[in-house]
């Protein structure tokens, strides 16, 4: 890219397992590692933006433990060969994936994350339980993964979003938004039959 002086493009591609999203980290990891003359900065939030990606758009499925159940396009920008910027685009996310599960799969990783390590002051706000109380969480009969830390994960998605800049209160409202979306899914409706009687 330096002697030629053009843009340059990595087509990872595969069937799921395959380890795209793996090698995606590793080629991210070498060009911050090999980017010694940029922002520190910079590079740590390109780097932390994949703790944050995975959290809301990876899930278990038979298949892979860490499903990415999106595309990304990652464009990074150089200048005199030092990174400067970066853009993510993601795209087709399997959006049907909260509502409905597998057998054995699970909903994506951020809410089995949240309810591991918000603390029960916390969870008592939101009126949160665990996750197999959940509609949302428990249809695949599978919460947790083994060798999977979800707290520890809920802390690095964290760390992710304060070093993105992410604000308190934005956090606060994530985690509202996602506890709504759980009390959303144990909703249950009855049918009931109404007489109506009109009297003249
Ligand atoms: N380079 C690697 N070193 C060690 N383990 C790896 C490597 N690449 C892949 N794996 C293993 O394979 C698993 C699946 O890899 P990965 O999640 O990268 O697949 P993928 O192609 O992105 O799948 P999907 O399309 O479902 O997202 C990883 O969780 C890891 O256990």
């Amino acid at each position: 890219m330096i002697k030629e002086n053009e843009n340059q493009v990595l087509i990872i591609s595969g069937e799921s397992g395959a380890g795209k999203t793996e090698s995606t980290k590793l080629v991210m990891q070498y060009l911050a590692a090999v980017n010694k003359s940029g922002n520190n900065l910079i590079t740590e939030q390109i780097l932390e933006a994949n703790p944050l990606l995975e959290s809301f758009g990876n899930a278990k499925t038979i298949r892979n433990d860490n499903s990415s159940r999106f595309g990304k396009y990652i464009e990074l920008f150089f200048k005199n060969g030092a990174i400067v910027g970066a853009k993510t685009a993601e795209y087709l996310l399997e959006k049907s994936r909260i509502v409905t599960q597998a057998p054995e799969e699970r909903n994506y990783h951020v809410f089995y994350e949240m309810l591991e390590e918000l603390s029960d002051e916390q969870k008592a706000k939101y009126g949160l339980q665990t996750a197999p109380k959940y509609f949302y969480l428990n249809q695949g009969g599978s919460a947790l993964i083994r060798g999977r830390d979800d707290a520890d994960n809920y802390r690095k998605l964290t760390a992710a979003m304060d070093i993105l800049n992410f604000e308190r209160q934005e956090q606060e409202t994530i985690v509202k938004i996602l506890a709504s979306v759980l009390h959303i899914g144990n909703m249950y409706f009855k049918v009931i039959q109404v007489r109506r009687i009109l009297c003249y």
